[in-house]
């Protein structure tokens, strides 16, 4: 099977990403949200997204058109899916949600349709269990900004099947990535290790260690990661990846406690560039304001 029309649902900071991808490989996406703000917002992003690339020269005007004319939003999950090959959801991080959209989209699609999730961190045999189709279940995992980075991880759940995972992978480098397999264990690969990372520069920084900017600088100039840890939180959003270690210290144990000065600036609101105040301060446009 080829994936010919997507549905992604959320249109938050990975949902619109993901639909920039999918409608820039060529393929008709429509991007569902509750709130009608937040379409508006992902569509700006796409065509600002877009304009940046021309400015790179990694884009064409001509891409940038045929890109837009791809890219649809609606509030209509139902007709999506029903027009759907592939509906990947990105809701934010709540079972009960996932699982009312799962619910939804598999009410609605047709029998052939993958229902794949971005979580972070929830069992994709869980996710699975959710719908009538089990076999066509898996975990699509992007990364943000999801228009740069190169991965998508996989993770099958106990049903998913061979012809899934390929027809993921398939799709996954029509949109210009690369792909890993990976067993359903609670983390997957990567979510495990950034939180971790993650959480102890929150202890860092609570311990009074060094100030934020020498630990993201250490990080980045002594071990060679492309970001530091805290402007990496901030990026993914404080409360995303509070949410992701409570889950993890549920599952794995006390060593992903979350840092209780993490949990402190989600409580103040504190959630990192979407609220223009995470570690750091952010202007309007989602810009550092360097001090
Ligand atoms: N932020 C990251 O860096 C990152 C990276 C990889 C995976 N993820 C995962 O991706 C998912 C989304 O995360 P995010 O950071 O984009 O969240 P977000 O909060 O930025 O966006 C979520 C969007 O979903 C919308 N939404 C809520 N309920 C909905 C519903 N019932 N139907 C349709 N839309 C609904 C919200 O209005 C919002 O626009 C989560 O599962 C998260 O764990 C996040």
């Amino acid at each position: 099977m080829k994936i010919q029309k997507v549905t992604v649902v959320g249109a938050g900071v990975m949902g619109r990403g993901i639909a920039y991808v999918s409608a820039l490989a060529g393929l008709p996406t429509t991007l569902i949200d509750v709130s009608e703000k937040q379409l508006l917002a992902a569509f700006e992003h796409a065509k600002k997204t877009a304009d940046k690339g021309i400015q790179r020269g990694k884009l064409t005007e001509a891409e940038k058109l045929k890109l837009l004319d791809h890219l649809h939003t609606s509030k209509d999950l139902e007709a999506a899916a029903a027009a759907s090959d592939l509906v990947i959801e990105a809701v934010p991080e709540k079972r009960d949600l996932k699982q009312n959209v799962l619910e939804t989209a598999d009410a609605h699609a047709p029998e052939h349709t993958i229902l794949a999730s971005n979580t972070s961190t929830i069992s994709p045999t869980e996710l699975g269990s959710f719908t009538k189709r089990p076999e066509r279940v898996a975990v699509m995992h992007f990364f943000n900004p999801v228009h740069k980075m190169r991965l998508v991880e996989i993770v099958r759940g106990l049903e998913t099947s061979d012809e899934t995972v390929h027809v993921i992978q398939q799709v996954s480098e029509q949109m210009g990535k690369e792909t890993v397999e990976v067993n359903e264990f609670p983390g997957f690969v990567t979510s495990r290790i950034s939180a971790l990372v993650g959480n102890e520069a929150f202890h860092m920084l609570q311990e009074g260690v060094a100030t934020a900017e020498d630990i993201d600088k250490a990080i980045k100039l002594g071990l060679n990661f492309p970001m530091g840890p805290l402007e990496l939180g901030d990026l993914v959003g404080l409360d995303a990846r509070l949410n992701n270690l409570k889950y993890l210290h549920e599952t794995l144990g006390e060593k992903y406690r979350p840092a209780p000065l993490l949990e402190q600036y989600v409580k103040a609101g504190r959630f990192g560039r979407k609220s223009g105040k995470g570690v750091y301060d952010y202007t309007e446009q989602g810009e550092l304001v360097k001090k």
